[in-house]
């Protein structure tokens, strides 16, 4: 992996504290580039919108929540079609590349590339890159275009095919360039975004005119800045099954517990969220909330007190939860293609260790353990996180078609922006388990926090002294229904 020096963050300030987290154009580094009119202009469907292109001095405010004399803060630029574009249609040359893990709403977001290239742009030449990053240079192209991709939405997974490492930057920048393609439409995660920016800063360095585009994708909501990402309600909306079923088998038994394990590797959302959408659960494990299991106010003594209260309950938790808990001798220190540690199975344990304390204490208990995480992953995109991927596909067409580059497409407060890469790539998205958010979990749940006053009081100290906090991601959205916006500060 090459990683050419980055380029500078393009940082616009305004009065009154304004700043604008601006993304690279090509002109930044071809400033001659000719320019031509937006074919929408002519689109019938889009004549009757009053206001159709955005305005160039458009921008979304990172945060929405602000104090009467605070300044105003940081913006991203918004996402839309702009009265000029800088490729014409027969020109452009576009590829669609998937990388990473599964998540539903992938095909809706090929699907909708590849229709805004053609039916608003009138593009022809589309290519989908085979099986992520490596399929640049050790795999054959798919031929793309709306009658290909007519029905893909309807299927999970992706029909790109993706995967994780074999990211070679001077390979696939060779491929790109030798292919003539000056469109690289890029869905995946954190570490495909970083994938991105190395891409974007080796075609920059080559001088050449090549758009650069990210689309976030993660089902753990784990990348920063944006509201949510695509796939996540649906997720959140499949794992009910698997706490129903949990639930049905709990009650039906004596001292019945219902233990399902969700994906979430460092972020707990999934979990969060499913916990709070089914009312059924009566503990919730995440990664950013640590436990334990024996004494006081352990985890032992919570089952065994709710077991005695109610007869069953419902366990769920994030797979990146408690790791700390098992013996070192199980620690994994494997890790997958692209680097990332590789999880050891806490479901499997913690439900053994539950066991294990039971049949210790002569007690009687009926533990079934569900683990439908990858079923979560494989399914479609359900009606909302279709809506979602369509805008956020097409925003994605939009900002590459007007010249923008090196940037994400992504929701910021209910509005289609473009961010830079190290805003997507700097952080990780987790649970603030100090927030409002957390805080209705453990109501509903009334679970322990297993927190001790030092605790709070350390995550407190590494919060700004007067904190505007929106709140947690997955708050929702003006563009897409059907979600409320939740204020926690
Ligand atoms: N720092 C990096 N620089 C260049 N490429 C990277 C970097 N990190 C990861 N990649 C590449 O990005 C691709 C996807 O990375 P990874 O497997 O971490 O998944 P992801 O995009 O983070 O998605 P998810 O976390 O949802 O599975 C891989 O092909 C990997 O080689
Ligand atoms: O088994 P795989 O496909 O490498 O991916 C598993 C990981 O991918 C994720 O779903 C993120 O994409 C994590 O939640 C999970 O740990
Ligand atoms: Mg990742």
């Amino acid at each position: 992996m090459s990683s050419p020096k980055s380029t500078k963050p393009k940082i616009d300030n305004g009065p009154g504290g304004y700043i604008l987290q601006d993304v690279p154009h090509l002109i930044d580094y071809l400033p001659n580039l000719p320019t031509y009119p937006n074919p929408l202009q002519d689109n019938p469907a889009y004549s009757v919108v009053k206001q159709y292109f955005v305005d160039a001095d458009d921008s979304v405010p990172e945060k929405v929540v602000v104090h009467k004399d605070g300044p105003r803060g940081i913006h991203f630029r918004r996402a839309g079609p702009r009265q000029k574009v800088y490729f014409e249609s027969d020109e452009v040359h576009a590829c669609i590349v998937t990388c990473g893990g599964l998540c539903p709403g992938l095909n809706t977001v090929i699907r909708e590339i590849v229709s805004s290239l053609s039916y608003m742009y009138g593009v022809k030449k589309i290519l989908g890159i085979d099986g992520g990053y490596r399929g640049f240079y050790a795999k054959n192209t798919i031929p793309l275009n709306s009658k290909v991709v007519n029905d893909i939405h309807k299927r999970g997974g992706t029909v790109l095919g993706t995967s994780r490492g074999g990211h070679d930057t001077t390979k696939i920048v060779d491929s790109i360039q030798d292919r003539g393609i000056n469109q690289v439409y890029i869905i995946g995660g954190d570490g495909t975004q970083r994938g991105a920016s190395a891409i974007f800063e080796e075609i920059r360095r080559r001088g050449l005119k090549v758009a650069v585009v990210g689309i976030p994708k993660t089902i753990d909501n784990d990348i920063p800045v944006i509201d949510k990402s695509f796939g996540f309600d649906t997720a959140v909306e499949e794992a009910q099954r698997a706490i129903n079923a949990a639930h049905v088998e709990a009650e039906s038994n004596e001292n019945g517990i219902g233990f399902v394990k969700l994906m979430g590797r460092y972020s707990g959302f999934i979990a969060m969220y499913a916990t709070l959408a089914s009312r059924d659960v009566d503990c919730c494990l995440i990664p950013e909330s640590p436990f334990y299991l024996e004494g006081e106010g352990g985890l032992f003594e919570f089952i065994e007190k709710r077991l005695k209260e109610g007869g069953h309950m419902v366990i769920v938790l994030a797979e990146g939860a408690g790791q700390d808990l098992m013996s070192k001798s199980m620690e994994s220190t494997l890790k997958d293609a692209s680097g990332n540690k590789l999880l050891k199975d806490v479901g499997l344990w913690l439900s053994q260790s539950i066991k294990d304390h039971f049949n210790k204490n002569k007690l009687v208990m009926n533990l079934k353990y569900i683990d439908p995480t990858y079923m979560i992953r494989a399914i479609p995109s359900n009606a909302s996180d279709n809506v979602y991927c369509t805008l956020l596909a097409q925003s994605a067409v939009h900002g590459a078609m007007a010249g923008y580059t090196g940037y994400t497409s992504g929701l910021v407060n209910g509005r289609q922006t473009y961010i830079p890469y190290y805003r997507i790539t700097e952080t990780q998205n987790n649970v603030v388990i100090t927030d409002r958010m957390w805080a209705r979990l453990l109501s509903s749940t009334n679970q322990p926090s297993f927190l001790g006053p030092k605790d709070i009081s350390e995550e407190k100290k590494e919060m700004p002294e007067t904190p505007i906090v929106d709140g947690e991601n997955c708050n929702g959205a003006v563009d897409i229904p059907p979600v409320t916006k939740e204020i926690t500060q």
